[in-house]
């Protein structure tokens, strides 16, 4: 993700047949109160919410984040209740009495006329926004997607198809160049879970193969772990030599085998994923958001002695960890064994930001 622009989420939920609604005037609901919770928490960790004239005209969503207990946190961190609501007007703009306009609760801005995506997302760098919510429609969703403008998507799988042709579909056909996000180019599915009866899943966009990106990517990764204060938010990814990625692993993520997935650590888990016989390991890159635990209360084995038996011969970390819960030195016994051991501690804050309830704590 450039500096100059937000990481930008695209959130929908779609038929199984990929519909984002039927034909009716009236809204079809597709997600479950379940996922609409969740949806709620992405909105709440988000700066602002963005969507086309089309959605306001057809559903006048209000864009606000529900839970008084969410908005309660935004405000003591000192943030709005609810993030900024943005909304594409296109030529014909918005009606006046629209939710987004007079629902209080969060400001709004209205980008009108034709204004090109990278020059909203630059203005809306310059407005503080970080991390941008895209919630649709159709188009736009589209239009994020074509222009390789998107660096997450979240899904929820409604169990049931529409299979109308003059409904709306989740994505339109961008054209002769199609989507970068490609066969050649495959996203990284971070997670997925069930949510009662629709399917969740978090895909990440990956650009090119630097450690920067890589261990960029592990944090987005530790912003799937179930949150809890007395334990951090960790992502790891391990990546062959010729870049292909051959695992990824977060905080808690449940993992058959391994037994209470409260318990998992994020490269515990990565490695757990792979045969230990797997040769690419031995010259393989573990990437991870934190310094890999050394001594660990929870299991025996640290995830320092699990990266040392696996034989992977690099990590990269972004944050060496705080000597609040425990006084770690796995990347000294790392290097101590001869591992390389890179640091990157201009990604460290947004680590920290990740982890900033735990660290407050501590
Ligand atoms: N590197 C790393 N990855 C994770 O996924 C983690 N949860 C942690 N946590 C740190 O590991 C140490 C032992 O933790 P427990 O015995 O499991 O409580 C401790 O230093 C934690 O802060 N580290």
């Amino acid at each position: 993700m450039a500096d100059s622009r937000p990481h930008v989420l695209l959130s929908f939920a779609a038929s199984l047949d990929g519909f984002l609604d039927d034909a009716s005037p009236n809204r079809l609901l597709l997600s479950n109160a379940a996922d609409f919770d969740r949806v709620d928490a992405a909105r709440a960790e988000s700066d602002a919410i963005l969507v086309g004239a089309g959605t306001i005209r057809a559903d006048n969503p209000r864009l606000l984040v529900r839970s008084a207990e969410r908005r309660a946190e935004r405000t003591s961190l000192g943030l709005a209740p609810s993030p900024l609501r943005v909304v594409l007007g296109g030529s014909r703009g918005i009606d006046p009495a629209a939710a987004v306009l007079t629902e209080p609760g969060a400001e709004t801005v209205v980008y009108e006329g034709r204004r090109s995506l990278p020059d909203v997302l630059g203005d809306l760098a310059e407005r503080g926004v970080r991390r941008l919510m895209v919630e649709g429609g159709s188009a736009v969703l589209t239009e994020f997607l074509a222009a390789d403008l998107a660096d997450e998507i979240q899904v929820a799988h409604a169990p049931f198809l529409i299979g109308d042709a003059a409904a709306p579909r989740a994505f339109g056909l961008p054209g002769p160049a199609g989507f970068p996000q490609s066969p050649e180019r495959r996203m990284l599915l971070a997670e997925y879970r069930s949510l009662g009866d629709v399917l969740y899943a978090r895909y990440l966009v990956q650009r090119n193969d630097s450690d920067e990106e890589l261990l960029g990517l592990t944090i987005e990764l530790s912003r799937s772990c179930p949150p809890v204060l007395n334990a951090y938010a960790v992502g790891a990814i391990i990546v062959a030599e010729d870049g292909t990625i051959l695992s990824t692993g977060y905080s808690r993520e449940p993992l058959y085998g391994l037994g209470d997935p409260s318990k998992n650590h994020a490269e515990e888990v990565a490695i757990a994923k792979l045969d230990p016989a797997d040769p690419r390991l031995r010259s393989a890159t573990i990437y991870t958001s934190l310094e890999p635990c050394s001594p660990r209360a929870s299991r025996p084995l640290s995830c320092t002695d699990h990266i040392l038996a696996a034989g992977i011969p690099r990590v990269v970390l972004a944050y060496r960890e705080p000597a609040l819960l425990a006084v770690c030195d796995g990347a000294e016994r790392l290097r101590a064994a001869g591992v390389e051991v890179v640091e990157l501690p201009a990604l460290a804050p947004a680590v920290r930001e990740v982890n900033r309830k735990v660290l407050a704590r501590g």
